[in-house]
């Protein structure tokens, strides 16, 4: 298969790792970027016209009656036709050599996952009140083939997609690329934050390429296969059943910052090359054969599969505002407090999925990036506190301020914490007892590292496979805030200095 679309210099021309020498990634701005190997087009919302091969669009129309260069029409809806575009009205037609119709049926696939699409269901699911953290997520062994789809598994969430209310938290591990296999998300769009690995994402509306500190969303309905760069992969995936990612409200802050508009990232219309006449034929009794391509759709938390002789990714041109993109965290602009006091994280919000009551967030996306702590005469690290949201943490590289040291049964690259609704948490003893001693300067907070939340007004309930089956659920977490020292003074102002737990 090659591209049809210009890829960059130096860059590969084919969506499987496989295939291709890979080249190098260079930084390619003072943020830190990182270079693509694919061009895309950027602008957070925008409606795109895509082309693949020239004058492919249809002039004036959607629908002609017969579609420049013989394609088919289809269009592909985010939102109900009839949403009102105050509120986002989502939608793409894409202009594909067969429609996407032509498959055989769906069949269950009935290999147990730890797919989880209904949490008020307490086979799968549990209400826990506790601190949770995990460690790093474990790989599976080579042996082992495990492609994005086999590697999902739930971690926590709340309600139903088949209602469309509520939210899922997965983490994949892979040491596969899909082969032959698509998969589309029937029940929510995709966040998708790499934590080890770099993946080629093939989407039916062109190739984007992902690495750690890089995210990526995938509305529901996209077609798309997840190509290994390297041996292995992991990350985490925020999975919203109802509503859509969507830049936050700045407020006083004014037009620019946070995660920028420009900054983000769709791909390029792109279609394998032999789509047309590669197509597989029936094995003797008529069945598929392994030739064909699988697609395979999570719907309602299960997976089911459909066979076609031909590939998904023959769309030749496209238009529309519905389509996946990504964002590199580093163009993140920071903004915190110049003089005291710690701010809410609020101010690290990279996307919001709003409910319908105003602030109120389905989700936030949230990341504690690099930057300067310079707050005068203030505890800088997080506050204690107890949340009417819940908040689920992950750690992509480093160590996060609010917990000393980044060892494995630590608060660890590839692991996670769940800090539920209203359960008290905060920075752990040693960490507090170094901030409340530290001589204030100016400081790097976490260089190279880069922590994240997904934030949510849901009460999350993690799954039987986190709690009891991941073999990674730490079960004395919440000793890190044992002993935590009393350093009231009765007779003075002053703190009481020495560790009085000791
Ligand atoms: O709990 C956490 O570590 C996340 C967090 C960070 C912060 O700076 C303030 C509040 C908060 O919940
Ligand atoms: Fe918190």
């Amino acid at each position: 298969m090659t591209s049809s679309s210009a890829p960059m210099d130096a860059v590969m021309d084919a969506p499987s790792a496989k295939r291709v020498k890979l080249s190098p990634y260079t930084k390619v701005n003072a943020n830190g970027a990182s270079s693509s190997r694919y061009r895309y087009h950027t602008g957070f919302g925008s409606h795109f016209s895509s082309e693949a091969l020239p004058d492919t669009l249809p002039k004036g129309q959607n629908s002609p009656q017969v579609c420049p260069r013989g394609l088919y029409a289809e269009q592909l809806s985010g939102t109900a036709f009839t949403k009102p575009r105050t509120t986002g009205n989502f939608f793409s037609w894409l202009y594909r050599i067969r429609p996407s119709v032509g498959h055989r049926g769906y069949s269950a696939i009935n290999a147990p996952t730890e797919i989880v699409g209904d949490f008020s269901c307490s086979t799968v699911a549990l209400p826990v009140p506790d601190q949770l953290r995990w460690s790093p997520f474990r790989m599976p062994a080579d042996s082992e083939a495990t492609d994005f789809i086999s590697g999902l598994k739930s971690v926590a969430g709340a309600g139903s997609a088949s209602v469309r209310n509520g939210l899922a938290i997965h983490v994949y591990t892979a040491n596969r690329s899909m082969e032959r296999t698509s998969f589309y998300n029937s029940d929510g769009d995709f966040l998708i934050v790499p934590q080890l690995g770099g993946l080629d994402i093939q989407t039916e509306f062109g190739m984007m390429d992902l690495l750690p500190n890089q995210i990526a969303v995938i509305p529901r309905g996209i077609r798309f296969s997840v190509n290994l760069h390297d041996k292995q992969a992991r990350g985490y995936v925020l999975e919203v059943f109802n509503g859509r990612f969507d830049l936050p409200d700045l407020g006083p802050i004014g037009a620019n910052g946070l995660a920028n508009p420009r900054d983000f990232e769709y791909p390029m219309a792109h279609y394998d090359q032999d789509a047309a006449t590669n197509v597989a034929a029936p094995g003797p009794d008529g069945a598929p054969t392994d030739e064909w391509w699988r697609v395979v759709t999570k719907f309602q938390g299960k997976l089911f599969s459909a066979a076609q002789p031909f590939t998904p990714y023959d769309v030749v041109a496209w238009h529309g505002n519905y389509a996946p993109y990504k964002y590199d965290l580093a163009n993140f602009m920071v903004i915190n407090t110049v003089s005291f006091d710690h701010c809410d994280p609020s101010i690290f919000t990279v996307l919001t999925c709003r409910s319908l009551e105003p602030g109120v967030a389905v989700a936030d996306f949230v990341i504690f990036p690099p930057r300067w702590g310079v707050a005068d005469h203030t505890f800088r690290p997080p506050y204690y506190h107890r949340n009417c949201m819940s908040e689920f943490m992950g750690l992509i590289n480093g160590a996060y301020e609010a917990k000393a040291g980044g060892e494995e049964d630590g608060f660890a690259p590839g692991g996670a914490s769940l800090h539920n609704t209203m359960t008290p948490h905060g920075p752990d003893r040693n960490t507090f007892i170094a901030a409340s001693d530290e001589k204030l300067q100016p400081r790097r907070i976490a260089d190279g590292t880069q922590a994240f939340m997904f934030e949510t007004h849901f009460m999350l309930s993690p799954t039987r496979w986190a709690l009891e089956r991941s073999g990674v659920v730490q079960p004395r977490y919440v000793s890190c805030w044992e002993n935590m020292p009393v350093r009231f003074n009765p007779d003075g102002l002053e703190a009481i200095r020495e560790d009085s737990s000791a």
